[in-house]
């Protein structure tokens, strides 16, 4: 997996509003409406994670959910994140409805 420059980067968030880029990662933060509804996210989030085997580095604090995704391997940003940004899109999207 190739470390994207952050022209591609930048361009890819376009689809991605809550999302960021800095200190070589991309970044998110949600607000749900308790801590039961953020950790909910965050375990179908980490199965997620599982299955792309690919990991966020979070903190939650009640009902917000900080996320940054970064490859390791390449020391930067790759598909493999925008590939997670995408999965924990859709289950926010759902866990807010
Ligand atoms: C060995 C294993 O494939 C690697 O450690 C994976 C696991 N999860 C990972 N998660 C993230 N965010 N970046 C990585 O580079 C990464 N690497």
């Amino acid at each position: 997996m190739s470390k994207l420059s952050e022209e591609d980067i930048e361009k890819r968030l376009i689809r991605f509003p809550e999302w960021e880029y800095h200190n070589n990662a991309i970044h998110a933060e949600y607000e749900f409406e308790n801590f039961k509804d953020c950790f909910s996210a965050m375990s179908r989030i980490a199965f997620e994670c599982e299955a792309l085997n690919h990991h966020p580095d979070w903190t939650n604090s009640y009902n917000i959910l900080k996320i940054s995704l970064h490859t390791h391997e390449v020391d930067g940003v790759t598909l493999k994140d925008f590939k997670l940004a995408e999965a924990i899109e859709l289950i926010v999207e759902e866990e807010d409805e």
